[in-house]
């Protein structure tokens, strides 16, 4: 029996919307996402007039369907954003340099100017310079922490107010996991927070946190847009696989779990009458970046790359109550 789109009750439908399970036709999901991702925008005062917002852009599906919905909603609701694509070319031949050529398409699909920087120029080591070095074992924690540092830096250097991410309801989900089965309370407290560094000078947010990653490759496929799919040739050692696949598990049994454990985080209150210290966002007194300590992470990790020690910076730091049986260190490498 041929379905009806329940949102304008005349065209047939064309999918089944992985968030709340309704039928519904091309134009009507479109819609409906873009208005959704308005409505968190709004709701959650995530931009300003004129702000100069660089858009953290990888090429993949994530960040290239951003930048075309924050390009659309800018228009159509007249934000008065200043928006750039932002990128970091980590080094990785076969996949980033890939991508980029991705990222130089949408510039010119979407009419908004692109910055690439480099590890190369930032840091002197390329990604498989690094892995040639140290092996694949802890080659994300490195990747992690410098492009962290780097997506601020070309922030800064840009002149950007705001930077945002392409960071969907399944990462964010996937976090609180992670800092649930790590003990990690601070982290915990904060994963889902939709504004992060908010003390800084280029605030980040994430208009994606209630975004559905399959809704996301469903906009874009049907939109046909431009993005990159390949996976990173390093991932397959990436700590992230099995929160990932539970995730989906859960999501298949009942969709409304990805909000739930977002929520879940949401409502968490750290109770500092414990003693639960938050860090404090100070600077690195070496390369004058954010940082909670006095030198920052990417710097004592540069410092063990040069010094031909690729281990000294990537000692397992624990969570507050300690490690759990088997699970990876909480090194914060989240983008
Ligand atoms: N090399 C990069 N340059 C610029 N931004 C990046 C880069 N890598 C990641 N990001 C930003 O961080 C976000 C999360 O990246 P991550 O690799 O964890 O997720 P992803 O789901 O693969 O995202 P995407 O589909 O956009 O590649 C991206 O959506 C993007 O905004």
């Amino acid at each position: 029996m041929v379905k009806i789109c329940c949102a304008c009750g005349k065209e047939k439908a064309a999918l089944k919307r992985p968030k709340t399970s309704e039928q519904i036709c091309k134009t009507c999901f479109y819609a409906a996402l873009e208005e959704e991702v308005h409505e968190t925008i709004t709701k959650h005062k995530l931009f300003s007039p004129r702000e100069r917002v660089a858009v953290a852009a990888s090429g993949g599906k994530d960040s290239t369907v951003l930048a075309h919905i924050l390009t659309t909603l800018n228009e159509r609701y007249k934000y008065g954003l200043d928006l750039f694509l932002l990128s970091i070319d980590e080094g990785i031949t076969g996949y980033r340099d890939d991508s980029l050529e991705t990222v130089k398409r949408n510039e010119q699909q979407y009419g908004i100017p692109l910055k690439i920087l480099s590890y190369k120029e930032l840091y002197g080591w390329t990604m498989d310079e690094i892995v040639r070095a140290i092996g694949h074992r802890n080659n994300c924690t490195f990747c992690g922490v410098f492009r962290r540092q780097a997506l601020d830096r070309g922030a800064a250097l840009m002149k950007a107010d705001k930077m945002a991410t392409g960071h969907n309801a399944d990462d964010i989900a996937e976090t609180v996991l992670l800092n649930i089965l790590r003990g990690d309370v601070p982290r915990l407290g904060r994963c889902a927070n939709i504004i992060t560094g908010e003390d800084s000078a280029q605030p980040r947010v994430k208009p994606f946190k209630y975004t559905y990653e399959k809704e996301i490759v469903m906009y874009a496929f049907f939109k046909k847009l431009d993005y990159f799919s390949t996976e990173c040739i390093y991932a397959p050692y990436a700590a992230r696989g099995a929160a990932r696949e539970f995730v989906k598990d859960l999501e298949l049994v009942r969709p409304r779990a990805i909000c739930d454990l977002i929520r879940s985080a949401e409502e968490f209150r750290l109770d500092t009458r414990e003693g639960q210290s938050m860090p404090v966002a100070g600077k690195c007194q070496r390369c004058g970046y954010i940082s909670s300590q006095d030198v920052c992470k990417a710097c004592v990790l540069l410092e063990g790359l040069n010094k031909g020690l690729p281990n000294l910076g990537v000692s397992r730091t624990r969570g507050p109550k300690g490690g759990k049986a088997g699970l990876p260190a909480s090194v914060d490498i989240s983008t």
